[in-house]
């Protein structure tokens, strides 16, 4: 009996496609537990002599040495550059650590990026990818709930400005997303807490079933149950792919991701970035903005205190930092669907379904009132 050509796997990934460009470009992203020491999951990686890892200190003693193992069979070089951890970080000077490591390193441009660790890492590695040589081939190996949920799937990469959030950046695809579900055990509570949120979002925004799902399954997700976690993920990555699909830069339908980081966003740049986790603020954000959409008659009233009640299930923050309403209106006039200086609101349009939306400042003032310390 001849052996079968097609790679095996100890444990069966599911593989969730994406397809650009009806069906032009696309890549998989593949989900499993054990995936690091599965060599199947790295093959047919985009050839080249070098391939660098980018990852950072928390991350690196945990996982790095079987990365730099499962790439070593394939590719001659394999560099490492480790940036320094944490939101505030996601900025020039450690988007230079990248460019300089390059460098130094004489790398062409054909040598694969390898983003190991968290969305900070992911949209870093994502962005110096796309302008290193005017682009080079990358890929995501996420290693927290909310990058295997969401930053490490469609491309969007960025750094942060200090008046604005993700404001440096490009739309730049990678060439593979590696999810290995067992890199989630070593996670801290808050860190699962906050990836729970962009989980969340998905239902309100794209599946009504997926939101009873959730409130149902919390319990053990919070307990990191491998099944329910699978579960999450894989659906997770079937919406976002079904929407970047149809909208890869964001026309139109894509903004529909950005549910709760109008008021999210505000709170991270308000606090100048880090006090707050970007999924703790996204949380308070989706509660705020249900809020807005209760007001606005797009929602009816009970949708509030369900969306509450299960973020605050999440271990997510429910009340707003006290910036002052006139500043949070001042920083969200800055987000990027922000239109000649008036702010749009991505809102549920009953649920499963979502569209954007203008409000008067007064009633933002009131539903910022409601929410915040
Ligand atoms: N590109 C997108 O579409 C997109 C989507 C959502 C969020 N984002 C961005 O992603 C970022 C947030 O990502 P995040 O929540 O992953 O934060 P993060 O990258 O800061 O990671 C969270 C923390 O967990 C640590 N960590 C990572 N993996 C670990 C592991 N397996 N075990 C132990 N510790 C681990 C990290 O070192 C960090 O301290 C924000 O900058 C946000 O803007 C981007
Ligand atoms: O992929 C998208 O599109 C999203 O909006 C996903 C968001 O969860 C993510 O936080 C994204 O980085 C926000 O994008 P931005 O364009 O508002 O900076
Ligand atoms: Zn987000």
């Amino acid at each position: 009996m001849t052996a079968p050509k097609t790679p095996s796997f100890a444990v069966q990934p599911q593989i969730v496609p994406i397809a650009l460009d009806e069906g032009q470009r696309g890549y998989d992203i593949l989900i499993g537990a054990g995936l690091l020491d599965e060599a199947a999951a790295w093959e047919g990686l985009p050839k080249a002599a070098a391939a660098l890892i980018v990852s950072n200190e928390t991350v690196a003693p945990l996982y790095l040495a079987r990365l730099q193992l499962r790439l070593a069979a394939q590719y001659a070089r394999v560099e490492t550059v480790l940036l320094p951890d944490g939101e505030r970080y996601k900025d020039w000077a450690s988007l230079n650590l990248i460019f300089d490591h390059l460098l130094e390193t004489a790398s062409d441009r054909k040598t694969v990026l390898f983003a190991l660790g968290g969305g900070v890492i992911g949209d870093m590695t994502g962005f110096a990818a796309s302008v290193y040589m005017r682009g080079v081939p990358f890929v995501q190996v996420p290693t927290t709930l909310l990058a295997q949920v969401d930053s490490s799937v469609g491309g969007k990469t960025a750094i942060n400005h200090p008046l604005g959030k993700n404001m440096l950046g490009a739309f730049y695809q990678p060439a593979r997303v590696i999810a290995d579900l067992d890199t989630l055990d070593s996670l801290p509570q808050r860190e699962l807490s906050a990836g729970l949120a962009e989980v969340i979002k998905y239902g309100p925004i794209a599946d009504a079933a997926f939101l009873a799902w959730i409130e149902l399954n919390l319990d053990a997700l919070l307990a990191r149950d491998k099944s329910a976690l699978a579960y999450a993920v894989k659906r997770c990555c079937e919406i976002k792919a079904w929407v970047v699909g149809q909208d890869e830069r964001e026309q139109g339908l894509r903004a529909v991701l950005n549910f709760g980081h109008t008021f999210g966003h505000a709170i991270e740049t308000g606090l100048g970035y880090g006090e707050w986790l970007h999924g703790e603020a996204v949380g308070c954000g989706m509660v705020m903005a249900s809020d807005l959409a209760v007001r606005l008659g797009l929602m009816p009233g009970e949708f509030l205190p369900r969306m509450r009640t299960l973020i605050e299930r999440a271990g997510l923050p429910v009340v707003g930092p006290a910036l002052g309403a006139q500043r949070y209106l001042e920083l969200m006039r800055v987000d990027k669907k922000a239109e000649g200086g008036a702010i749009r609101f991505v809102l549920p349009e009953g649920l499963g379904k979502a569209g954007m939306h203008a409000a008067p400042d007064d009633l933002v003032a009131q539903v910022l009132a409601s929410h915040v310390a």
